[in-house]
C-alpha cells in the first residue's frame, strides 16, 4: 500500500437515505484498490463509549444533552483517531461530521449559534462533502430501508432535513470549510464513489491542499 505524503480528512454528510453509508464504503474501496491509498473508514457517532451512548439514546438524550454528547464524542475521536491517522498520511473517511450537527440538532430544538459554539473547536475537513438527493427519493430509501431513528417521520422530516442541509452548506462554508455538494438522484453509487475518488486522489497528489467548493 502507498502511503500518501498527507493524508485528507474527508466527510460525508445529507439527509437520511441519501446514501452516505454505501458511498463511505465504495469510496474506501476506490481508494484502496485503484489508488493503493491507507484509508481509515469511520463514523459519528462512533462505536466508542461516548458515540455509543450518543446513537443508541436518541430517545432518551435530546435537544442540548445529545447536542453536546454528540460534540463531546466528536473531539474524542479527532484527538484519538482522526489526527493519529492524518499524521500518518492515512486517508478518513467520516460518515457524519458536523454538517449532521447543523442539522439533526437543530430538528432537536436547539439553536444554531449554540451547535455552531459546540463544534467551533472541530477541525475543518479538507473536504467536506454534503449529499443531497429530493426529499421523494430519500424518503423513498427510508421507508424502504426502515428509519434507524426518531428523527426520520416521513417526507416532510426529508424535506425539512434537506433545507437544514443547504443551510449547513452556507454556514460551514463560512467557517473555510471546503464544501463539496453531490446529487445522488441522479447517478449510481458507484460513479459518486469514483468521481469523489478521483477529487481526493488531485487533492492529495497535488500542490496544495485545497479543493475547490461547488
Ligand atoms: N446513488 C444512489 N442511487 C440509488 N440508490 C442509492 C444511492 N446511494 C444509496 N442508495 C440506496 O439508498 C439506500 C440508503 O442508502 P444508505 O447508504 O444507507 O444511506 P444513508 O447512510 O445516507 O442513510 C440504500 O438502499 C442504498 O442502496
Ligand atoms: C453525527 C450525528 C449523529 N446524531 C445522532 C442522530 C442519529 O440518531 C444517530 C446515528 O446517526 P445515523 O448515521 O443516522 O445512524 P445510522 O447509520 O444507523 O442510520 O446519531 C446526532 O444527533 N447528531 C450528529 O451530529
Amino acid at each position: 500500500m502507498t502511503t500518501t505524503h498527507r493524508g485528507a480528512f474527508v466527510t460525508l454528510d445529507g439527509p437520511a437515505g441519501v446514501g452516505k453509508t454505501t458511498t463511505a464504503r465504495l469510496l474506501r474501496e476506490y481508494l484502496v484498490g485503484t489508488y493503493g491509498y491507507q484509508v481509515c473508514a469511520t463514523t459519528e457517532p462512533t462505536p466508542e463509549t461516548l458515540g455509543h451512548i450518543a446513537r443508541h439514546n436518541t430517545d432518551t438524550y435530546r435537544g442540548h444533552t445529545l447536542a453536546c454528547l454528540v460534540a463531546a464524542d466528536r473531539y474524542h475521536h479527532l484527538e484519538t483517531a482522526v489526527r493519529p491517522h492524518l499524521a500518518e498520511g492515512v486517508i478518513v473517511v467520516c460518515d457524519r461530521y458536523v454538517a449532521s450537527s447543523y442539522v439533526l440538532q437543530c430538528m432537536d430544538g436547539v439553536p444554531l449559534p449554540f451547535v455552531e459554539a459546540i463544534n467551533a473547536a472541530a477541525d475543518v475537513p479538507d473536504l467536506a462533502v454534503i449529499l443531497q438527493a429530493p426529499p421523494e427519493v430519500t424518503a423513498a430509501r427510508v421507508a424502504a430501508r426502515g428509519a434507524h431513528d426518531r428523527f426520520h417521520t416521513g417526507e416532510e422530516s426529508s424535506r425539512r432535513e434537506s433545507e437544514l442541509y443547504e443551510k449547513a452548506a452556507e454556514r460551514l462554508a463560512r467557517w473555510r470549510y471546503p464544501v463539496l455538494a453531490v446529487d445522488t438522484a441522479g447517478a449510481s453509487p458507484d460513479k459518486i464513489a469514483a468521481y469523489l475518488a478521483d477529487r481526493i486522489a488531485d487533492m492529495v497528489e497535488g500542490p496544495a491542499a485545497e479543493v475547490a467548493s461547488a
